[in-house]
């Protein structure tokens, strides 16, 4: 199950102490960012995205791509019910997964073991399923003997190979992704590549937000080129690559 329905999505951020005028002189041509504008009390506000229409069904892979500040993050946040529109319908029909931010709720004095199953629970994760899991995890993190220490004890390294592990445990229609996440020494990288693959593969519809063309052409089935907060074009990757990238 999956399905997206983005119906004249638009999101207004709220800018507090800023100096309007100078900053709307300021953004005015450059190829980067949302449109600076006024709302309906006057206060300052930056339109993040800017009445997007979208509609995804079930097995679709969308790439995302555009400039700094072109909207991808905003767009990826209201895909994952973290930013409601300010106008507009999001119908987000599924399980989300997101990968933004895999560090989500480590707690540094807390051990590996307790942060997989903390993780775990944050990520709605059956306890029993982590029960079932643990020796395949702990042997695919090798974190040995350190997973019984505090996570404050770990190399940025090992932080990431234990919070790539258990976030990668999910079972989403819907995955999320900033980036193609690449973790680790090299050696992990190829297992943590095969884990990767095999989350998009059981996953029912994959949102992946990229500067990079091959990742967007190798991963993905339609791309979406956001411009200042609104879709300029949307096709086959082949296609919007070739317009995008050049
Ligand atoms: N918390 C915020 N407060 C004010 N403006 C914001 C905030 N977050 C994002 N924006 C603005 O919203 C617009 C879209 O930002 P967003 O982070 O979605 O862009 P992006 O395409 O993901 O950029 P990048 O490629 O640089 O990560 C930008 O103009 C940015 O300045």
């Amino acid at each position: 199950m999956g399905k997206v329905i983005l119906e004249d999505v638009s999101v207004d951020i709220p800018i507090f102490n800023s100096q309007t005028r100078s900053l709307k002189k300021t953004l005015i041509g450059v190829a980067t960012g949302a449109r600076i504008d006024l709302n309906s009390s006057g206060k300052a506000i930056v339109r993040s995205l800017d009445h997007i229409n979208l509609r995804v069904e079930e097995h679709e892979r969308i790439g995302i791509v555009g400039h700094n500040g072109a909207g991808k993050s905003t767009l990826l946040r209201v895909l994952s019910k973290v930013y409601c529109p300010t106008s507009g319908t999001a119908i987000i029909d599924g399980k989300i997964g997101s990968l933004i931010d895999i560090s989500l709720g480590i707690d540094p004095e807390a051990t590996g073991v307790e942060n997989i199953y903390l993780r775990a629970a944050l990520l709605g994760i059956d306890k029993n399923r982590v029960d079932d899991e643990l020796d395949d995890l702990l042997e695919f993190t090798q974190l040995g003997e350190f997973i019984n220490m505090p996570v404050r004890t770990y190399s940025t390294g090992m932080h990431m190979r234990l919070a790539f592990g258990v976030s990668t445990m999910i079972s989403p229609d819907i995955l999320i992704m900033d980036e193609w996440l690449s973790v680790g020494d090299r050696d992990f990288q190829v297992k943590a590549e095969k884990r990767l693959n095999n989350l998009i593969a059981r996953s029912n519809i994959l949102f992946l937000a990229s500067h990079s063309r091959s990742l967007i052409e190798r991963c993905c089935t339609r791309v979406i080129w956001l411009e200042h907060g609104s879709i300029r074009q949307i096709g086959s990757p082949a296609e919007i690559c070739n317009l995008y990238f050049g």
